[in-house]
């Protein structure tokens, strides 16, 4: 049975109240405990009884960095379009200030985490179907259970006030050991059936790629990315716990994450990488460029091969390499990136991919690079600010969370963003997702529409549950 022994949070909580009185403000107190091994899906899932609504769940396609939270003991939000990357840092910077940190581990994603996310566009007029979700919204959760390179540690982050006595110390320690032994009961989920698939204007979304491609020559647009929304109807509530499970067990090349707010549930499992920051390591991903995967070996092969050597293709991914690569070197001291694209297979998509690698500057903080980055010609286009104008213009679709950026930062500035694609937002029983696709002077409305067919398709599978 899994139990913190320790009970030094009584003593550090009485601490960290006595210096809210004097400072007059709020103070965070954070203790780490390390745990035996723990299965990540359980701990999301114990959560549902105490903390629904309060939950989110991270992990990185290797495996090496997972986080799940449950509880939020600080949010963080805003819809206030300018500033926001900052604004974000400000606030979290303001409550490490005076924080007590009891953590003698040096592993990144241990202590208090940042988690949370930015809309795609907040300058696009905002629909009902992302209500629940500010243009940015970032949790400090209560506990957090972060799985690092195998190892198992539990935070415990508690926002202290001058009020607090020792009775709030004292519920906390039972609480976390209610959770701890809950991890042990067993409960079956069922699958919700899926009753209805309604395609968003397809019509209208192909004559928006035409129209658009006809702007991509001659003038300042290069590419623009458009994307679109299935809404789907199920015979009754869905449970993200399954469909995150399912979503971690079909596809292991991927971020898999799921971020909850007041109800709703925004997940996926997406293959790009915005940018991890560890110390001065920065990685990043430039992806874009698609084509199916094979049914056999040797017809997944050629297509590999096609792809590789198809000009419309190494033209949309080309933009996003040369977007990336500009922006990292305004903030990093050096910056490594292949001159060739790669590909990278997911369980139903094949891509263009070239890993980047960067050193950053010691003053550059890892919002400021995610502020600098997004939106990739990935996902938003080229010229970026024309090519976001373009989409809000155009496009039907509210895009909410979808292809913007999703992730976590630590207490010591460390951290990693997805872009969050390959996602749906459920609500209640019923689920939208998004995909969308590079627009080019060379795309084709058809194809471009088969291509984001095979986008949905990692959440299409995790929803039905096959
Ligand atoms: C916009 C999406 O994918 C992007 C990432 C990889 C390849 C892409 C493409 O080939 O069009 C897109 O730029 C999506 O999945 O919704
Ligand atoms: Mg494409």
């Amino acid at each position: 049975m899994l139990t913190i022994q320790g009970t030094e949070i009584k003593d550090r909580g009485i601490t960290a109240v006595k210096k809210a009185q004097q400072l007059g403000r709020p103070v965070l107190l954070s203790e780490v405990y390390k745990l035996d091994s723990i299965n990540p899906l359980s701990f999301f899932k114990i959560g549902s009884e105490r903390f629904l609504g309060e939950r989110f769940f991270w992990k990185d396609p290797k495996g090496e960095n997972i986080l799940i939270g449950l509880g939020i003991s600080k949010q963080i939000q805003s819809d206030q379009a300018t500033d926001r990357f900052f604004r974000v840092g400000k606030e979290w910077g303001d409550l490490l200030e005076d924080s007590l940190i009891f953590n003698e581990y040096v592993e990144m994603g241990v202590g208090p985490v940042l988690f949370g996310g930015f809309s795609f566009d907040p300058n696009k007029e905002k629909t009902e179907l992302w209500s629940k979700y500010p243009d940015s919204l970032f949790y400090l959760p209560k506990y957090l259970l972060s799985i690092i390179n195998e190892e198992a540690y539990l935070t415990t982050s508690i926002v202290c006030m001058p009020q607090d006595d020792h009775t709030l110390f004292e519920r906390i320690l039972d609480e976390r050991n209610e959770l701890l032994h809950s991890l042990y009961q067993n409960s079956q989920n069922e699958q919700a059936v899926l009753l209805e698939t309604k395609e968003i204007a397809p019509e209208q979304w192909k004559q928006s790629v035409n129209d658009v491609v006809k702007e991509l020559t001659g003038g300042p647009l290069k590419k623009v990315v458009l994307a679109r929304e299935l809404r789907l109807i199920f015979d009754k509530q869905i449970e993200a716990e399954t469909v995150l499970e399912n979503l971690y067990r079909q596809q292991h090349e991927s971020f898999i994450f799921a971020f909850e707010s007041n109800g709703d549930c925004f997940l996926g499992a997406s293959p790009e990488r915005l940018v991890k920051k560890q110390e001065n390591e920065i990685l990043s991903t430039c992806l874009a460029g698609s084509i199916s995967r094979g049914k056999t070996v040797e017809e997944d092969v050629r297509l590999g091969e096609t792809l590789l050597h198809d000009q419309k293709n190494l033209i949309e991914h080309q933009y996003v390499v040369e977007m990336i690569k500009e922006a990292l070197e305004e903030s990093c001291e050096k910056v490594i990136i292949p001159d060739h694209p790669q590909l990278m297979k997911v369980r139903d998509i094949q891509h263009l991919y070239t890993p980047v690698i960067g050193e950053a500057r010691n003053d550059t903080s890892l919002l400021l690079l995610v502020e600098k980055l997004h939106p990739t010609p990935a996902l938003g286009g080229l010229p970026k600010r024309e090519a976001v104008e373009k989409i809000r213009q155009v496009e039907v679709l509210d895009r909410g969370f979808y292809a913007a950026p999703l992730g976590w930062l630590d207490y010591r500035g460390n951290g990693e963003f997805a872009v969050a694609l390959r996602s749906g937002l459920i609500q209640g029983n019923e689920a939208s997702l998004f995909a969308g696709c590079g627009v080019v002077a060379d795309s084709k409305s058809e194809s471009e529409y088969l291509e984001t067919g095979l986008k949905f398709r990692p959440m299409l599978r995790a929803l039905r549950g096959e």
